[in-house]
């Protein structure tokens, strides 16, 4: 299996006047292209932080993180935005949807990031909101749906883009067992197609879907259960 990502001796520091806070301490971790991995670790060990990184959002003060091949470790914002939109799609525990556009123009907008036309984004939107089956309320906000439906539209719009990796935080984290198991057939779905998906969890029961899970604690991994 090929690597998609390979982190060495990954280090973030977050200073305030007050106190320096280590978040990640010569973390390193190897992701292969196809897997799902689950980070699971208590509160304050680093996770977002690492996802924020992996999601090319925030970088690191030391160490090495190779991306597809590319050292992307002291990217600058400009360089880390434009891998960032042509191959990560991002899934948040509050769906992170905008209000005030429908569900349609919430999955588009990715693709006008991408400056791909208006047509092809209609195509490619109405595919998506059918793969996840939310096509009848394209026309609906945000806040006029179910939790379990707001979050299958922020899967829609995290893989409208088809991206090689989805950074999953606490997916079900806001909904019930009902829809937060619809919710991981779904990312189980699109990894079975070829997706690789690293997916934050303090459920034991959503990590079981995954692959592997890493455990964290004080900013470093300590631990792997291989499940497959
Ligand atoms: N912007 C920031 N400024 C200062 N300290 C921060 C900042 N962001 C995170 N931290 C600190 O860094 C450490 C790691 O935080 P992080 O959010 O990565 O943990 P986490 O594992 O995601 O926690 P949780 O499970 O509670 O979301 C914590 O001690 C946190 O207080």
């Amino acid at each position: 299996m090929n690597n998609m990502i390979k982190i060495t001796d990954l280090e973030k520091t977050y200073r305030t006047e007050e106190v320096e806070t280590v978040a990640l301490n010569k973390l390193s971790l190897e992701v292969g292209e196809g897997e799902f991995v689950a980070i699971m670790g208590p509160s304050g060990c680093g996770k977002t932080t690492l996802m924020n990184i992996l999601g090319l959002l925030d970088d690191p003060d030391n160490g090495s993180f190779v991306f597809n091949g590319i050292e992307v470790a002291r990217f600058n914002e400009r360089k880390r935005a434009q891998l960032r939109k042509h191959n990560i799609g991002f899934v948040f525990q509050s769906f992170n949807l905008i209000d005030e556009l429908t569900v349609f123009e919430n999955v588009e907008l990715p693709l006008i990031y991408t400056g791909v036309k208006a047509g092809e984004r209609k195509s490619k939107v109405e595919e998506v909101l059918d793969r996840m089956q939310i096509m009848h309320r394209r026309n609906h906000f945000p806040q006029q749906l179910s939790g379990g439906q707001q979050q299958r539209v922020a899967i829609a719009r995290a893989v409208v883009n088809n991206p090689k990796l989805i950074l999953a935080d606490e997916p079900t984290g806001n909904l019930d067992s009902s829809n937060g198991n619809e919710v991981m057939q779904l990312l189980t779905d699109l990894n079975t197609a070829g997706t690789t998906i690293i997916m934050v969890t303090h459920s034991e029961h959503d990590a079981r879907y995954s692959h592997r899970t890493v455990r964290m604690l004080d900013g470093q991994t300590v631990l792997e259960d291989i499940l497959i």
